[in-house]
């Protein structure tokens, strides 16, 4: 993923290491050039050899102020879209994800993945690769380049005295890695706490939860404060031992340098210039050590990344059959299907001939919504066959089959935007069309009386409205869809009798012709469907009409029983 990001940006590194080792060359000649003005000016009759030096020395030091300059467009353009590619590569990979493997990360700690791994390979590419390619590297080579014209001793004093600090530095590393990770388990902790917290404000507060949740919290910040100052306490350590023996080696320069400038054999401007290329390696070197074991810790974060990019994915969103159109005829043969070998339906045989309507009822933890998920291909079946059209699911190009089909998930089906988002997405619908439709859901009052209408934002999830409103407002989306299959899960669970008989009659008859598969826990409308399918432990214990139902089958008896006193439902 990183060699796709740095191919893709090829144009603008190499442009941004052009930039950076010109800059270095410049400021390197700086120094030379500096040095001959000041050997130069001690011998009092050559003025104009000194103004020539000085105004190259100018020249060079303009040059690099402009080089550092335009060096700001690509350095800035490189850092953001390396963080932008990755984020983007996270978004599309929640498209792709498989279901199962979505819910199994959780919502809190991806985030904190996400969030450390697109850090982490901006710092991976940008802080250490780029970085060293385009500044610490030739700073390096031309420091040393340029004092081996000096003394070759001493370029090979520092040379040999780096190497020897980054072996040492690197057989720490391993010791490093198992801080590291600790940090970062931590930091996802901390993320799953913290987001669960944020979005679960009702449970937690009534449940008093808080106390708690903020002790776990503050458990693991302390963990990653005593761990984050402890690597770099390490870190400092590499560079404070890399800044004593470059302090040893200017001490031996200045001894050795200023006997020689006595006995003639060197001068003050040598000096002065070695002095100014150590000073100009020292950084460089010293960072590079620090990058060089960020750059490994780095990578410790981006595996945990890449092993979300890499998760499992849903192969039969973009390949397969391709729908034209699907009439909606549905069978199931026999499927079978479980969560992690706990079996969940059991050889569940059906067939919904097109263009009727069918409710699931059944005990709760029946496999209802388990049943639905397969028909949605959010879940996979383990055996059997489930024929769409004739074809089975397994063999569909899913995102073409979503073109024909409308899903109302059991979780609220509304998302951050408005309400005219919501009901059609981007497409352009006039306000009256949409009025229209939210008539028939019992919901143009509503609308009308707020003060941006249709452009009212309901927040996250849709908090912004109450329970029926979200579903009524899911329901408006249905109707301008119009499509020719509706999976529907516990669909009018928030609404009142009165209301939930309204609109279910209502999309019963728009959609008389379409088939409707429907997940029912009140079973207000059971005697409008064509077929009631009766759920009971992952099998179907019966199915047919509520007539039928009611006199032959025990469990539907039982359960109609039960929910007419619990929701006060005629008789
Ligand atoms: N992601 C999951 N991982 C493991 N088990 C799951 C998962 N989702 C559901 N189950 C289990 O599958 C069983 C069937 O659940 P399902 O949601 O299909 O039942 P249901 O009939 O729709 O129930 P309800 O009427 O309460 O919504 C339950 O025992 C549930 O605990």
């Amino acid at each position: 993923m990183l060699k796709q990001c740095l191919i893709q940006l090829k144009w603008w590194i190499l442009l941004y290491i052009a930039v950076g080792c010109s800059i270095q060359l410049f400021s390197s000649l700086g120094i030379v050039f500096f040095q001959k003005v000041l050997d130069t000016a001690v011998q009092a009759n050559r003025m104009d050899e000194i103004i020539h030096f000085i105004i190259i020395y100018g020249l060079l030091l303009v040059g690099t102020v402009i080089l550092n300059y335009v060096d700001e467009y690509p350095s800035v353009y490189l850092s953001k879209s390396i963080s932008e590619q990755l984020k983007l590569m996270a978004l599309d990979k929640i498209s792709k994800i498989d279901y199962q493997a979505y819910q199994n990360i959780g919502t809190g700690q991806m985030i904190k993945v996400i969030e450390n791994g697109t850090e982490a390979g901006n710092e991976i590419i940008y802080g250490f690769i780029l970085k060293t390619l385009h500044e610490l590297l030739p700073t390096i080579l031309f420091s040393l380049l340029f004092i081996s014209f000096y003394d070759p001793r001493i370029m090979l004093i520092i040379a040999i005295g780096y190497v020897v600090i980054f072996v040492v530095t690197n057989l720490l590393l391993k010791f490093l890695y198992r801080m590291k990770s600790i940090i970062l388990n931590e930091q996802e902790s901390m993320s799953r706490y913290s987001i669960r917290g944020f979005m679960e404000l009702v449970v937690f507060r009534t449940n008093k939860r808080y106390e708690k949740e903020m002790a776990k919290l503050s458990a693991s910040a302390r963990q990653i404060i005593n761990k984050s100052a402890q690597l770099r306490m390490i870190h400092e350590a590499f560079f404070a031992i890399f800044e004593v023996f470059i302090t040893i080696i200017k001490l031996v320069i200045l001894f050795f340098g200023v006997q020689s400038v006595i006995a003639g054999d060197s001068s003050i401007g040598v000096i002065v210039a070695l002095f100014l290329f150590i000073e100009k390696i020292y950084s460089p070197i010293a960072i590079f050590n620090v990058l060089f074991v960020d750059y490994r810790l780095n990578q410790v974060t981006y595996k945990r990344f890449e092993a979300f990019i890499h998760a499992p994915e849903d192969r039969n969103l973009d390949s397969g059959l391709e729908l034209a159109g699907l009439k909606g005829e549905i069978e199931f043969s026999n499927v079978s299907f479980s969560y992690a070998q706990h079996s969940i339906l059991n050889n569940i045989s059906l067939t919904i001939p097109q263009g009727t309507s069918v409710a699931l009822v059944g005990m709760s933890g029946g496999g209802k919504s388990t049943l639905i998920k397969l028909l949605t291909g959010l879940v996979k079946k383990d055996s059997g066959k489930l024929l769409l059209d004739g074809v089975d699911i397994d063999e569909l190009k899913l995102n073409t089959y979503y073109e024909h089909i409308s899903y109302l998930s059991q979780e609220t089906p509304i998302f951050d935007t408005t309400i005219r988002g919501n009901i059609c997405f981007d497409a352009h619908v006039s306000n009256e069309a949409i009025y229209e439709l939210l008539e028939k859901v019992h919901l143009k009052e509503t609308i009308l009386n707020l003060p941006e209408g249709l452009d009212t934002l309901v927040g996250e999830r849709g908090v912004k409205l109450s329970g029926g409103e979200r579903q009524r407002l899911a329901f408006a989306r249905i109707l301008f869809q119009r499509r020719n299959v509706l999976i529907l899960d516990e669909p009018v669970s928030a609404l009142d009798n009165i209301t939930e008989k309204s609109i279910m009659e209502t999309i019963l008859q728009e959609f008389s012709d379409k088939t409707i598969i429907i997940v029912a826990h009140r079973l207000n409308f059971l005697q409008q469907v064509d077929q009631i399918v009766v759920m009971d432990n992952g099998r179907v214990a019966g199915h047919g009409s509520f007539d039928e139902l009611i006199r032959n089958c025990k469990p539907f008896m039982e359960l109609w029983q039960k929910k007419r006193l619990e929701y006060d439902l005629d008789p």
